[in-house]
């Protein structure tokens, strides 16, 4: 959807050209309150938020990282809920700029990413552009946006990197990144102090620990092992040393939800104007994880059993490319400051993601394809 574009917003005011206008009009009739961030958390956010009256605007590239059709999809039902999401992409610094010139944004929630923890080593790039570049345009338009809004944005729980003393806290050491994404997500954190530091913007940084459920990500182990076990297609099922299982805090989208909109709601204001700082600003970081880790086996065990399917496994020992061999977050903190806390097994968030899967792609059961 190319709500914005160039041509509509000519810096000199004398010129304001009627769609322009027409477009202040819509979005301030829209935004009584405004969260920029991109589509999931980010579909999940925007809807919760708008359910509650909040206004929300969007912005994502729709780049071909994962298939671009469930972006799509996922902006329509986006637009259906009257949540506008721009195609542009947050490194196009013009396009920011007039975005908050015309909208008081009072919060941005930040999700906009290159994800995916294995595939940083075959796009390397990807991670610095969106991850690194793209962070800094994005603040450079925060910091110089009139009011500046709140920032909440996602970390990630990769940043504990090497680190095996549990559960993660948010004061454990953080500088044995095991992948270039995770180091991608550390350099976000120490770019957002930086910001929070010299330009009084409010930061809170949120370490997501491996989010899942309807209208995820392909790419990940808990969807990709449902589209290859639903195809009678093999699956590979890493471990670690010594066939020692992988775990992971698996966390349900609901509650990592509940964890963003708590986040927003405590920010506290950003303190800076004209681009210049005005007094101290907050600098928070929250681990949002479920505090119950699951192994991967136990993970597609679960799967078989929602999906009445048996997968055919190949185990390998992990190979190296980014993985660490388990997570598991303290949320203590998340609990005390944002009233975080999570509330849904393994079990039963899988089964509401089995759910959406095999209507979204058209499985009915006791047919043929099923
Ligand atoms: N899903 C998880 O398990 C998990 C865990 C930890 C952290 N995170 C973080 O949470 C956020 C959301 O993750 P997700 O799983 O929904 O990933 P996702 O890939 O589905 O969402 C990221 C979105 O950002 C868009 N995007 C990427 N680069 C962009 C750019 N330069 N400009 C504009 N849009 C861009 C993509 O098109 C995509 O729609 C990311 O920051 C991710 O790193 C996710
Ligand atoms: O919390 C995070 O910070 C990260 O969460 C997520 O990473 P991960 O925890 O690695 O999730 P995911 O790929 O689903 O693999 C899950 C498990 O399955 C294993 N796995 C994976 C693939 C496979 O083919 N086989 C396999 O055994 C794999 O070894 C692992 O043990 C996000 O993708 C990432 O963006 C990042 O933000």
């Amino acid at each position: 959807m190319r709500v914005l574009e160039d041509d509509m917003f000519p810096s000199t005011p004398g010129k304001l050209p009627v769609l322009r206008r027409h477009l202040v009009q819509v979005l301030r009739r829209l935004l009584g309150r405004a969260a920029l961030g991109a589509p999931d958390p980010r579909v999940r956010c925007s809807l919760a938020l708008r359910k509650r009256g909040d206004g929300v605007v969007g912005i994502d590239n729709f780049n071909s990282y994962y298939d671009p059709s469930l972006k799509k999809a996922r902006r329509s039902l986006l637009a259906s809920h009257g949540v506008f999401v721009i195609e542009g992409d947050i490194n196009d610094g013009r396009l920011l700029a007039k975005l908050f010139d015309v909208v008081p944004f009072t919060h941005v929630l930040h999700l906009a990413a290159q994800a995916g923890v294995r595939y940083a080593m075959e796009n390397p790039a990807s991670y610095v552009h969106s991850n690194i570049a793209g962070l800094v345009t994005l603040l450079e338009a925060c910091k110089d946006a009139d009011p500046q809004p709140a920032i909440v944005w996602a970390s990630s729980s990769s940043v504990y990197g090497l680190n095996d003393k549990v559960p993660f806290t948010e004061s454990d050491r953080t500088d044995q990144p095991a992948s270039l994404y995770a180091a991608t997500k550390k350099a976000g954190e120490e770019i957002t102090h930086t910001y929070n530091h010299i330009y009084g913007l409010s930061i809170t940084g949120l370490r997501f620990f491996t989010v899942y459920g309807p209208w995820g990500r392909p790419d990940m182990a808990y969807f990709s092992f449902t589209r290859n076990i639903l195809q009678g297609k093999p699956i590979t099922v890493y471990s670690g040393k010594n066939r020692v299982d992988l775990a992971r805090d698996f966390t349900y989208i609901d509650d990592i939800v509940k964890g963003c909109l708590g986040s927003l709601d405590t920010a506290g204001k950003s303190t800076g104007t004209g681009g210049k700082k005005r007094g101290p600003a907050p600098y928070r970081i929250f681990n949002l994880g479920n505090t119950s880790p699951v192994t991967v086996p136990n993970l597609v065990s679960i799967l078989e059993k929602h999906l009445r399917v048996k997968a055919k496994k190949n185990v390998v020992e992990m190979p190296g490319n980014g993985d660490v061999p388990f997570t598991h977050a303290n949320i203590s903190l998340a609990r005390q400051q944002l009233g975080y806390k999570p509330t849904t097994n393994l079990d039963v968030g899988l089964k509401k993601f089995v759910k959406w899967y095999l209507s979204y792609y058209g499985y009915t059961r006791g047919s043929k394809n099923l």
